[in-house]
């Protein structure tokens, strides 16, 4: 048998999704949620936020590890921002604040990024990248806008909509990766699990 396939991975998310994306690499895996400060500078680009973020929340997690614990893990950290006009877009608080976010993205193209950030639980060696999906929203009326975000699907979402969800319904097309839209851009993720000793396939 192969030892390196022994290493496991800590997702470092309190997203479903993160978790169901994980559970597919048919990898062990254990979650421990990371519960760090989301805020950023305004003077990064897109790119910059979802790496630190992503590394920020893999970090948070390496430093509450207990000392005594099986560090033969890779800790993996991500986050997802929409980006619209070069204006970031997070999460929406409220109802109100969806249904503004929607009437911003339809009828025209926006840039989801997500960064992924690994870490290795016993060095602390890190690797950060990201990928960028250009997703295109279908023009909607104030009725669609309003029902949608009244569905509460878009609540804990980046942008205000689930592309895996109700939100299929209202989007026309991507460019790029589309797990990467859900949360977690899978084949880049494999990609750099490998040079942390994890091989999927
Ligand atoms: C655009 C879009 C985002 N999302 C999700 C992915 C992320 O979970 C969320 C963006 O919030 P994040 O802050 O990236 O993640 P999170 O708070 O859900 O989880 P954690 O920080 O604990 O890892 O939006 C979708 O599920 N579908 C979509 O179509």
């Amino acid at each position: 048998m192969d030892t390196a396939n022994l290493r496991r991975i800590i997702l470092a998310s309190t997203s479903p999704r993160r978790r169901e994306l994980v559970a597919s690499l048919a990898i062990p895996f254990e979650v421990v949620p990371s519960h760090t400060e989301e805020s950023f500078e305004a003077s990064l680009s897109p790119e910059q936020i979802v790496m630190e973020l992503a590394g920020r929340k893999a970090e948070a997690v390496y430093r509450g590890l207990d000392p005594s614990a099986d560090r033969n893990a890779v800790i993996v950290g991500s986050d997802t921002i929409v980006v619209r006009d070069g204006e970031v877009l997070g999460k929406p608080k409220d109802t109100q604040e969806a249904a503004d976010m929607l009437r911003s993205l339809q009828g025209r193209e926006h840039v989801v990024y997500t960064g992924v950030a690994c870490m290795d639980a016993l060095t602390g060696r890190r690797h950060v990248d990201y990928r960028a999906t250009t997703v295109r929203m279908k023009a909607l009326t104030e009725a669609e806008i309003q029902a949608y975000a009244r569905s509460g699907e878009g609540l804990d979402k980046a942008g205000a909509y689930a592309i895996q969800g109700l939100g299929a319904t209202i989007v026309t097309g991507i460019e790029g990766c589309y797990f990467n839209v859900v949360g977690l851009p899978v084949s880049l993720l494999v990609d750099m699990l490998k040079d942390f000793d994890i091989q999927v396939l």
